[in-house]
């Protein structure tokens, strides 16, 4: 039985062909970042308050529009029927019951508009927004989002880290390069003629530039975030190009290795975006305690990537759903002994980087071993 967000990657691990659980849990070169997104929040300390909470949790959201029951998003991620074959689909009905906003991948194996269909047949209000990565070809990049439209999507979320796709060793050492015979990119299907849904039609455009932003903003009224801006004069700049939100990731470490945790560039890009668009976070959550000092801190909600693929692989829709009952269970937790009586309550005052950690001495000296003052051994 899984009791922590952990216990579904030991789960998945048993099942999964090693092939596969590299390409989930592995991250670009050294994946120094992989590492450092998880790191980024054990080094912060919550700081409860007392005496002033209530029996009841509000854990509601509304974002640009999509109401949810949870500030928890299921980031996208590619080929879910690589590890359970509903794909997909079971893991939408878990979102739905769970009133979670899932991001459908452009390179889902399941296509957008039977993903929405299902959700829709689970009778749940919870909305579904679609990923996008514009493509060099304009008119494919209009008909993408239009079956993201006629499936009723909510909101686009465009992928702008990857110029080139990230250097992710384990899958060039494994020779994993494309989806196993069977399985196909769904939204790419007949986007032109003959077009069979390969996984290299997806072209990474390190030619996209912010015009590309302006021309997507003038084809479609949905709501646009954002996802993989780092640098802060990128967020003013998103700002100023009309993004309605930023989500802030570092793609779980898959693009660009040794940049910075996403929770460390929090402030800065709340800074740069001053207010005017929310910023959600994702990269290295795993615990309820996570998801408050992300929103203590000012995000306005949080994503998961790797935990929806690891509950999926463990027990499709059912791990999904009791993987996202888990996360709910301990951020309701985490409020109540935070003595909030629902997110709004969360506010930075709450969060605290150690102030105890001693301070270094110099460096050792050559031919000295004293650890601390770096003194000759006499
Ligand atoms: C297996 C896998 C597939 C992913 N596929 C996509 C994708 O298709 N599009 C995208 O923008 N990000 C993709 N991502 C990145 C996630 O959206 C997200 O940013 C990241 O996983 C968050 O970090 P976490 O895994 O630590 O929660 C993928 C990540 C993983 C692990
Ligand atoms: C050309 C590859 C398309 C799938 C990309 C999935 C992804 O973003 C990942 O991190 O994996």
């Amino acid at each position: 039985m899984q009791h922590t967000v952990h216990d579904f990657e030991a789960a998945a691990r048993d099942k999964l062909d090693p092939v596969h659980v590299d390409f989930i849990a592995g991250g670009a070169r050294d994946e120094i970042t992989v590492r450092a997104n998880e790191a980024a929040f054990g080094r912060l300390q919550l700081l409860p308050r007392v005496l002033r909470g209530s029996a009841v949790r509000d854990l509601d959201i509304t974002l640009l529009g999509s109401r949810a029951r949870m500030p928890v998003l299921l980031s996208p991620t590619a080929f879910h029927k690589l590890v359970y074959p509903e794909g997909e689909l079971a893991t939408v009905r878990a979102a739905a019951a769970a009133g979670a906003i899932m991001i459908a991948s452009m390179a889902s194996t399941v296509a957008v508009g039977e993903i929405a269909d299902a959700a829709r047949a689970t009778d749940s209000d919870a909305q579904l927004w679609f990923q996008l990565y514009i493509q060099p070809d304009l008119e494919i990049t209009e008909a993408l989002v239009r079956r993201a439209v006629d499936a009723g999507c909510t909101a686009l979320v465009v992928t702008v880290d990857s110029p080139v796709l990230g250097a992710g060793e384990r899958n060039r050492r494994n020779g994993f390069h494309d989806l196993p015979p069977g399985l196909r990119c769904e939204n790419l299907v007949d986007l032109r003629d003959g077009e069979r849904g390969h996984v290299r039609q997806i072209a990474m455009s390190p030619e996209l530039n912010w015009e590309h932003i302006d021309w997507l903003r003038g084809v479609t009224e949905l709501p646009v975030l954002l996802k993989g801006v780092l640098h802060p004069e990128d967020a003013r700049l998103a700002v100023r190009h009309g993004a309605d939100g930023l989500l802030l990731s570092n793609h779980g470490g898959r693009q660009l290795d040794t940049v910075p945790a996403t929770l460390e560039l929090l402030p800065e890009i709340l800074a740069a975006v001053a207010g005017r668009i929310p910023i959600v976070l994702d990269g290295g959550v795993r615990r309820g305690t996570d998801v408050v000092k992300a929103l203590a801190l000012g995000a306005s909600a949080v994503g998961i990537g790797r935990p929806v693929m690891w509950a999926l692989a463990q027990g499709g829709e059912e791990g999904v759903r009791r993987l996202l009952e888990l996360l709910r269970d301990e951020l309701d937790d985490t409020l109540a002994l935070c003595g909030a009586s629902g997110l709004a309550d969360l506010t930075p005052d709450l969060v605290r980087v150690p102030a105890w950690a001693p301070v270094p001495g110099p460096a050792v000296a050559p031919g000295s071993d004293h650890r601390f003052g770096g003194g000759a051994v006499v």
